[in-house]
Formats: structure tokens, C-alpha cells, sequence
């Protein structure tokens, strides 16, 4: 495997300030994983690893941006045939015109485009409307990039606009960063995959949440499968996972079937991060797994993994796709968010003219303020009053 840490902290962070545990999780990765070239529609969500450069001039040849006559100087004009899109003309003499279609070849000579209805034909004489300017209505060669120029940088996602921008350039194939694969284990005896919780059942969340943030953030999920509350099937499950990333949820804290820690000692495995100063989900970790793979222990409360999720594994994500950091956005704030006395808070808020404001049902356990949520709000200690600003993280 080719995720071997190089920058990594010697010791684990513990308890380590918000700020630092991101930076820590893609500093946990040396290197993004190795390249591959795939046909375009294959690459649509990976990673572009290196600039996307223009292959050709765009437009590669003169055209008409019109339907309409292609003519050679002042009108009127002397009509010679017609040229339509994929079909390419001889020279125009001045003084003589063809009918043209919208995205053809200009012929060589022709100095502008009059509209179709722009245009009156009289037997075989043009007459225009008004004067014909020289490079009216062309789209000249190189108009949009010259071959050779860049057009995006490394690191862009591929996109369906990625794509055509691609395919309009000329590229057959993308070079992109091999995904990330992830395999999701969800600790928990007390889970239930369908139906009504209670008598101490709860529905787990995190099964049908998490699968499509980390998907959004580069990985290709390759398995996602419970593991009871047993210490010997949780350092197998981790032991032979092949997978680049193991994101677990739940058995983080020092309950007593959680057994994360243990495990992980049991398997080798040095401790990156453990325990971050933010609320929800200070219990989060990162791991480096012995031959190089990570473990992302997400907190099992379903809010406390979403806190998870984006501070250690999207930044450590991203990094192995080749993708440059989740930028974070600083935006006013309309009404006080409420802070914790030492630790960062991560509130689910939503966006108003004024500014930001804090959702209800916050709490470690719920999701219903997530659901709403336009953004994370990052609330330093102490919280942010009602008049300041505040950074943001985008929710996938
Ligand atoms: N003595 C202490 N107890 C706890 C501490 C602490 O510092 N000292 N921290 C609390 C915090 S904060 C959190 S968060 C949780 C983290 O607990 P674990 O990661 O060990 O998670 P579990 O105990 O397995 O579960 C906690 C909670 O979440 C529910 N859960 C788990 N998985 C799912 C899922 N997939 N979908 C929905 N809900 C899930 C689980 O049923 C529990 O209710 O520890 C605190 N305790
Ligand atoms: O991660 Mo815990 O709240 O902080 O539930």
C-alpha cells in the first residue's frame, strides 16, 4: 500500500486542538495515491492529477457563431453555395457570400457573418440589413484557450462540466488520482438495520449517512458491514481489511464494549490523533495501521461522527485522492452561537440575509438540527457573539 505516513507526529495528539487535528489527518499521508488513466465517463468524481492543458485551440478552426451567410467584404454580395457544421469550404472571394450554418468552418476569406435575418436574397445577390463588421458573429480560432494553455489545475474534481470541457479539448482519456477505498465498520450490538427502535434498539444512522460524504470526498466505498460488540472480531475486521481507510463508528469512548483502543493496540497500530478538543466528538481518532493504512475511529453518538468525518476523515480523504484541502468559508453571524468554555463546537447552521443562525437539536445524539443544516459553523471557545463572524465548513 502506498499511504505511508511521513509527516506524522512521533506521539499521538491527544485531546489536540481542532485546527491541528485537521491539519494532522492530511499530514498523515505523504503522498496522494499513485495515478491511473481512465475514458472519461469512468472518471466523472476522481481527481485530476496534474493540469488539464488544452490539447488544441478552441475553437480549433474559424466559425460561424450565426446561421446566416459567411461574406468576403462589403455587401451586396454574390451568392456561392453553402457550407454547413462538419463540412469544411473553399477560399471566398470578395464580394461573394455562402450560406453558412451555426458552429461551421468560416471559409478562408470571409471577413464576417450576416444573420438569416439580417439578409434578403434577391436570385443570387446577398442584400444585408445593415453593414456586415469584419469578425462579426465568428467564434475566431482560439477564442476560448490556445493548444497548450491551462485550463484547470490538479487537484479539480471531475465533474459532468469537467468532462465535456475534456472532451471538447480533445482528451480521450483523464489521468486521475487512483480513489481511496474505504471500508465502513459499524461497531454496535444495539444497532438495528430496519424497523422501530426501542426496548434499548436504535435504528443505526451512520450506515445510510456516511457512505455518500466519504464517496463526495474522492473514496470508493468497498465494504460497509456491522461488527458486534466483540474485541476479537473488531481487531480481525481491522486486521484484514483491505481497504486504504477503516472508518469505524462507535466503541471510541471508555465504555464497557468499547473496545476501539484495544484493538487497535492489538493490531499494531499507532495512534495519530486521539481525542480532539471539539464538541461534538472529542473522542475521534486517526490511526496508522502497520502496513500504512489508516483507521478513522468516528464517536458513535451519529452528530459526534459527523464531527468525525470532517475533521480526520474528509481532510485524510481528499489527501489521498489528490485533492486540496475543504476550504473554510468565514461568514457573518446573525444570532450569538453559543460556545464551549475550552473546545471548538461544531453547530449545524443555516444561512439567512443576515447572516448565520444556529439550528435547535444540536445535541451529540441528534441529527434533526443536521438535517437542516446548510453548514457547520467552527465556534472557537467562548463562542461567537451575534454581530461577529464565524468560519463555516460545507456539509457534502
Ligand atoms: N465516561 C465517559 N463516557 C463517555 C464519554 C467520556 O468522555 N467519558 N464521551 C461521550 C461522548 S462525547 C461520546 S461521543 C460517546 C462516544 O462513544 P463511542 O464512540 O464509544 O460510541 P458508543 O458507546 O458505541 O455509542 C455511543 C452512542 O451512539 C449510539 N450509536 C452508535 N453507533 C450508532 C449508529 N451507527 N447509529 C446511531 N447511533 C449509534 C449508541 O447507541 C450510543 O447511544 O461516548 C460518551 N461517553
Ligand atoms: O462526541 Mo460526544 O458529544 O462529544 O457525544
Amino acid at each position: 500500500m502506498t499511504t505511508v505516513a511521513a509527516a506524522a507526529p512521533v506521539r499521538a495528539l491527544r485531546h489536540c486542538p481542532w485546527p491541528q487535528a485537521r491539519r494532522a489527518a492530511r499530514l498523515a499521508v505523504r503522498q496522494p495515491l499513485p495515478t491511473v488513466g481512465l475514458a472519461l465517463g469512468a472518471a466523472l468524481g476522481q481527481t485530476l492529477a496534474g493540469p488539464l492543458e488544452a490539447l488544441t485551440d478552441l475553437p480549433a478552426f474559424d466559425t460561424s457563431a450565426m446561421d446566416g451567410w459567411a461574406v468576403a467584404g462589403p455587401g451586396p454580395w454574390r451568392l456561392a453555395g453553402r457550407v454547413l457544421a462538419g463540412e469544411s469550404c473553399g477560399p471566398l472571394a470578395d464580394g461573394a457570400a455562402v450560406q453558412i450554418a451555426t458552429g461551421a468552418q468560416l471559409p478562408p476569406g470571409a471577413t464576417g457573418v450576416l444573420r438569416r435575418e439580417h439578409g434578403r436574397t434577391d436570385g443570387v445577390v446577398l442584400h444585408g440589413l445593415g453593414e456586415v463588421t469584419p469578425g462579426q458573429d465568428v467564434r475566431p480560432r482560439g477564442q476560448e484557450c490556445r493548444r497548450g494553455e491551462p485550463l484547470l489545475p490538479a487537484g479539480t474534481v471531475v465533474t459532468p462540466a469537467v468532462l465535456g470541457l475534456a472532451a471538447a479539448c480533445g482528451y480521450d482519456r483523464l489521468t486521475v488520482h487512483r480513489r481511496p477505498t474505504v471500508e465502513l465498520l459499524l461497531l454496535g450490538d444495539e444497532l438495528l438495520d430496519s424497523g422501530l427502535p426501542g426496548a434499548g434498539l436504535v435504528r443505526d444512522a451512520l450506515g445510510p449517512l456516511l457512505p455518500p460524504w466519504l464517496a463526495a470526498a474522492g473514496a470508493e466505498l468497498i465494504g460497509q458491514r456491522r461488527v458486534g460488540d466483540d474485541f476479537g472480531l473488531l481487531r480481525d475486521a481491522i486486521r484484514h481489511s483491505p481497504a486504504d481507510v477503516v472508518v469505524t463508528t462507535g466503541g471510541t469512548a471508555a465504555g464497557p464494549v468499547d473496545f476501539l483502543h484495544e484493538a487497535l493496540t492489538a493490531t499494531g497500530a499507532r495512534l495519530l490523533v486521539d481525542g480532539v478538543a471539539v464538541r461534538p466528538g472529542h473522542p475521534m481518532l486517526l490511526a496508522e495501521l502497520p502496513d500504512g493504512r489508516h483507521l478513522v475511529g468516528l464517536p458513535g453518538n451519529p452528530l459526534a461522527a459527523v464531527a468525525g468525518a470532517v475533521t480526520l476523515a474528509l481532510p485524510l480523504l481528499g489527501r489521498l485522492a489528490g485533492r486540496p484541502g475543504p476550504e473554510l468559508r468565514t461568514e457573518p453571524v446573525a444570532a450569538a452561537l453559543p460556545g464551549h468554555p475550552t473546545d471548538t463546537r461544531l453547530l449545524p447552521v443555516v444561512r439567512t440575509d443576515r447572516g448565520l443562525v444556529p439550528l435547535a437539536f444540536d445535541g451529540p445524539a441528534m441529527l434533526r438540527g443536521l438535517a437542516l443544516a446548510e453548514a457547520l459553523a467552527v465556534v472557537p471557545p467562548g463562542g461567537v457573539p451575534a454581530d461577529g463572524r464565524a468560519e463555516t465548513l460545507a456539509t457534502p
